[in-house]
């Protein structure tokens, strides 16, 4: 089949944005379409002209016999405001409002594109880094972790809070939870990490920090390196938290459980990241 350079540019897209944060050597685009390298290195131009143009995402060219093009997700500053704005004005109604200052978000983390969307805007912010896995603690984060994970083109890791026979042999710790500070286990099977991985954590909701540090204290036991924190949402804590460098979209700035107001905020983004 002979393809005309529009064929090339729309299958060239889709394959680039299937294949996140992946080397594609240009001798596959040249095979796939029987076109030269000369002829895909101008195609290439324009896709990567056009994705930072419209805001789609980073195109990276390796030089060299091993190298090649890759698609790097990466959302500009106005998209990522936008995702937060959406959150913050689906969080704010008052029947989200749950005992002990939660919100109920399972509704926020069942749906799919707006997870994506989540996902794109972490990946954004850690797209230079070296991140093997993302971790994160069942239930809730589990959406989220695989949302960043399929941007960064990595594995997850789903840390439990039950031994099963089926996770094979595994490492325990104990960890405080909740302003009730209620002690509980996380588990992890020991065939999940290799020693020396840099590992993001994420969660859906941070109050205390206690679960993130319990996630960060499991790393140490797989002789595993915390690589950063993305949380959706953080409480705001009066007390000293256990965790004090993770990156947020959205900030619970305070209820009032009497009248159930919600007061919400932008998370620390921008501002962790230097931003504006
Ligand atoms: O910062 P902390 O004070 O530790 O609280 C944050 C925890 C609590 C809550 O999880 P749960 O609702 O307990 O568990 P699940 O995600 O399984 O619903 C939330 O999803 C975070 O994991």
């Amino acid at each position: 089949m002979k393809w005309k350079r529009s064929e090339r540019l729309v299958d060239m897209t889709h394959y680039l944005l299937e294949h996140p944060q992946q080397l594609i050597p240009l001798t596959y685009f040249a095979e796939t379409y029987e076109a030269a390298k000369s002829s895909i290195s101008e195609d290439l131009v324009i896709v990567k002209e056009t994705f930072e143009e419209k805001g789609i995402g980073l195109l990276q060219t390796v030089p060299g016999a091993a190298g090649g093009v890759k698609y790097i997700p990466n959302m500009t500053e106005q998209a990522v405001r936008a995702v937060m704005d959406e959150l913050i004005s689906e969080l704010s109604s008052s029947d989200r409002l749950l005992p002990g200052g939660y919100l109920f978000m399972t509704d926020l983390l069942g749906n799919p594109e707006l997870m994506n969307r989540v996902g794109k805007v972490f990946a954004s912010a850690f797209k230079g880094e070296k991140i093997d896995v993302i971790m994160t603690v069942a239930t809730k984060g589990i959406p989220i972790a695989h949302a960043i994970a399929r941007h960064l083109n990595v594995p997850v890791v789903i840390v439990r809070r039950d031994s099963k026979v089926t996770e094979g042999s595994t490492v325990s710790i104990n960890y405080v939870t909740g302003s009730s500070r209620r002690i509980q286990t996380m588990v992890l099977s020991k065939r999940s990490m290799k020693s020396g991985q840099r590992v993001l954590i994420t969660d859906d909701f941070m109050k205390v920090g206690g679960t993130m540090n319990g996630m960060k204290n499991l790393l140490e036991e797989f002789n595993c390196t915390l690589a950063g924190v993305a949380v959706l949402v953080e409480a705001e804590h009066h007390e000293e938290r256990l965790v004090d460098d993770f990156l947020s979209l959205v900030k619970l700035q305070g209820v009032n459980e009497r009248d159930r107001s919600i007061t919400l905020g932008e998370g620390n983004y921008f501002s962790k990241r230097g931003e504006s």
